[in-house]
């Protein structure tokens, strides 16, 4: 059972335009609903592939109650902790080109009650020790920028795998706090983390193994077209394929989390499966989440040890 836990879920909006034209009017030729939010994505991936999980998420207003009801239509379990304020909605625009604007709401403001019930609800999950925790997403208003060091503290206490998919100060803070068995950013949120710019593979490289240093055992990173890297304290592996032009990038990353999730074996074949997952999400529209017919393990190159050199576009 893998729980997840997305402080700040969504329901994503997604619009499709030829060409977005900044400054005018825009007419859509197509649109999609769905649920979304990186601990709730994570947790209809695992769904769709078999894998127990539960979601645990605030919900307030109309649009909360909404995509509750939307996740238990495709049997994804929740626990939601009710909220007064409102559940955002997240705006996603796709060009044809694949090109894609997201523009993401701040979200509810929680009362410091509305945080402890969460982090209450979140305990009763941990109690029953399940294979791992997912903390995934932004914060919502009222959330101390502590919220995962203090998730992190509560699944130590029950001995529960902590996995973090966050950006900015939540993830610093998380990182100098420790105790964490995943940490997945792409390279501009692990460059931000680091304070400096990644160009190659060894920047990554390097800048990972000072994540490794301080706080996890590993740390997956995603490229965007150029696939992803895995590092861990012995050993690096990069896997990617051809490039694609996406249907939409929303939801990727969290695929890319979620493949990692279901596979079992080596280091580089577990890789191999995320970034399958990953490239199978933009091929979907908006925030759709890949079946396991869409999942393409050989399209996905797997190299051990790559040169670090090798500029990341290059990849
Ligand atoms: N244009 C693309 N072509 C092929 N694969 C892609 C493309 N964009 C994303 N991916 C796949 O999706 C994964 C996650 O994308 P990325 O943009 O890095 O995640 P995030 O949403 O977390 O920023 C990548 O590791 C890659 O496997
Ligand atoms: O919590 P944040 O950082 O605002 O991100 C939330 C958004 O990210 C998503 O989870 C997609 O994430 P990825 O594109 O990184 O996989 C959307 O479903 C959601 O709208």
């Amino acid at each position: 059972m893998i729980v997840t836990l997305t402080p700040n879920p969504s329901l994503d909006r997604a619009l499709e335009v030829d060409r977005l034209e900044v400054g005018e009017v825009n007419r859509a030729h197509g649109g999609h609903l769905h649920p979304g939010g990186k601990g709730i994505n994570v947790s209809r991936v695992l769904v769709r592939h078999g894998v127990p999980t539960l979601a645990v998420l605030p919900t307030g207003g109309a649009d909360g109650a909404r995509l509750v009801e939307m996740l238990a239509e495709i049997d994804v379990p929740t626990l939601a902790v009710p909220l007064a304020d409102q559940t955002r909605s997240n705006l996603t625009i796709v060009e044809s080109s694949g090109v894609t604007t997201k523009i993401n709401a701040p979200g509810p403001r929680l009362t410091p009650d509305e945080v402890d019930a969460l982090l209450a609800a979140l305990e009763t999950q941990l109690r029953t020790q399940p294979g791992a925790l997912v903390c995934a997403g932004s914060l919502p208003l009222g959330a101390p920028e502590t919220f995962f060091v203090q998730v992190a503290g509560l699944a130590a206490r029950y001995g529960v795998p902590f996995i973090l998919d966050t950006s900015g100060v939540p993830l610093t803070r998380a990182v100098r706090q420790g105790g964490l068995t995943l940490v997945k950013p792409n390279d501009e949120e692990l460059a931000e983390l680091v304070g400096r710019e990644l160009t190659t593979v060894g920047d990554v490289v390097d800048a990972a193994r000072e994540v490794i240093a301080a706080c996890t055992r590993a740390v997956l990173v995603s490229l965007g077209a150029h696939g992803a890297l895995l590092v861990l304290a012995d050993g690096v592996w990069w896997a990617g394929g051809p490039p694609l032009v996406p249907l939409s990038t929303v939801g990727a990353g969290d695929s890319t989390l979620a493949g990692f999730l279901t596979a079992d074996g080596s280091p580089g074949d577990r890789l191999r499966t995320a970034v399958a997952f990953g490239r199978a999400a933009v091929l979907l529209p908006g925030t759709a989440v890949p079946d396991p017919t869409d999942i393409d393990l050989d399209a996905v190159r797997v190299v051990e040890n790559p040169d670090p050199r090798l500029a990341l576009k290059e990849l």
